[in-house]
């Protein structure tokens, strides 16, 4: 029906084990819920083109190696997004909200305290599947 809208989303795990969350800002989709920084795959771009575009953009991490972790499809009401979720393995940087959101570094087992886009529950399963 509706095309599906390629998402790029990085799951940043700093050395102490925690990740990297930041808050959407209210007027987008999905707002004042938490996310996993990232944003649309633009054309000509690739994933991890875009993914590092976006993590620079939105929370001034400069990412230095990527792996795949899953790819959620998931139809809102709204719209319909793949979520092409990749581990950030090494990166530099301060985290920071460029675009005035709230960021925050949480201990995977604290993840689900947070609310979530309703996507986003197949990623922390794949998040706590994962070995370090
Ligand atoms: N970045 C991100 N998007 C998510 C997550 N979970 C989830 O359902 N989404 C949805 C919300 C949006 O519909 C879409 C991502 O779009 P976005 O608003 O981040 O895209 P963008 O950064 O390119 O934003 P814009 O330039 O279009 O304003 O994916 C998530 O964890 N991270
Ligand atoms: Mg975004």
């Amino acid at each position: 029906m509706s095309r599906v809208i390629h998402v790029a989303v990085g799951v940043v795990r700093r050395s102490d084990g925690k990740i990297l969350i930041a808050r959407r800002p209210d007027h987008l989709h999905m707002g004042g819920r938490w996310e996993f920084p990232g944003g649309k795959v633009e054309s000509g771009e690739s994933v991890q083109q875009a993914l590092t575009r976006e993590l620079l953009e939105e929370v001034a991490i400069e990412v230095d190696q990527l792996q795949p972790l899953v790819e959620i499809q998931h139809e809102y009401a709204e719209k319909t997004v793949l979520l092409d979720t990749w581990q950030v393995t090494a990166f530099s940087g301060e985290a920071q909200g460029r675009e005035g959101q709230e960021t925050a570094w949480v201990a995977v087992q604290e993840l689900n305290n947070y609310q979530f886009p309703d996507a986003n529950q197949a990623i922390i399963e794949a998040i706590k599947a994962v070995e370090v």
